[in-house]
């Protein structure tokens, strides 16, 4: 038994934080962020769980992390890569994004983008890297956000691993809870290194999809414009 284990109970962390995740009724699929339920400094202990059973995966792969001096720190590293960079919009907390009342009572169409996004799928954690473009049509008592902000919500949502229909639409949710706009657009593009990669190798295909609300659904013109706007070359 590990230290860890020992001040858990003979149980490993990962166990104690979903046994909280569980009580709580709540949901912990690879595309839920479970921040809630992580306490200060469990992150760097959950790191080192990650990193001793990535370890075992190595050796279960017939890798010589022992005299292969490249592969000897691979699972620490990939333990950080997981939790402190490509799926830490699981791990942390949803950034911070100042709203500012709509003084000037806008309500014409504005579009963000592209925005470069990259996440991965949650069926073999390949890379999916691609653009995002959002279109608002706020409303006259809508809340603004910080032009940067929209990249900042994108990059937490994208950084976790899930399918593509689903980014976009937790992306779509979150920027209308913080911003209650008369309509929302959000369109992205990507290349999925599951397809290129691996599996059936085509290197040229890109997926795109959108998520339409509100004015962007009832109003064909204002869809239209948008995504003339979109496929304006620059
Ligand atoms: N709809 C959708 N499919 C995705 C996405 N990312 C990956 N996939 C596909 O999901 C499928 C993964 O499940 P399986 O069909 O069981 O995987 P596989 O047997 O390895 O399939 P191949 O990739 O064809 O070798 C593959 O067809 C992927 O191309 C996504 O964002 N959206």
């Amino acid at each position: 038994m590990t230290t860890e284990e020992a001040d858990n109970g003979g149980r490993p962390l990962s166990q104690v934080i979903r046994a909280r995740i569980q009580q709580a009724g709540r949901r912990f699929h690879a595309n839920d962020n479970i921040a809630d339920f992580i306490e200060p400094g469990e992150l760097d202990r959950l790191q080192i769980e990650v990193e001793a059973k990535l370890q075992a995966v190595l050796e279960s792969l017939v890798i010589d992390t022992v005299s292969d001096h490249n592969t000897q720190e691979t699972a620490r590293r990939v333990a950080k890569m997981y939790l402190r960079e490509v799926f830490r919009g699981r791990y942390e907390p949803a950034p911070s994004v100042t709203e500012f009342p709509n003084v000037e009572r806008l309500n014409q169409l504005m579009i963000v983008g592209p925005i470069t996004v990259r996440s991965a799928c949650s069926h073999h954690f390949c890379p999916i890297i691609g653009r995002v473009w959002i279109g608002v049509l706020p409303k006259e008592d809508s809340n603004l956000i910080g032009l940067s902000k929209y990249a900042r919500l994108c990059e937490w949502i994208m950084n976790r691993p899930q399918i593509q229909e689903e980014a976009v639409t937790r992306l779509a949710d979150l920027l209308q809870d913080k911003m209650q706009p008369d309509g929302l657009a959000v369109v992205m593009e990507a290349e999925h290194f599951c397809m290129s990669w691996r599996g059936v190798r085509d290197m040229e295909s890109r997926m795109t999809n959108s998520v339409m609300r509100g004015a962007f659904l009832d109003d064909a013109p204002l869809r239209r414009e948008f995504l003339a706007l979109l496929h304006r070359k620059p």
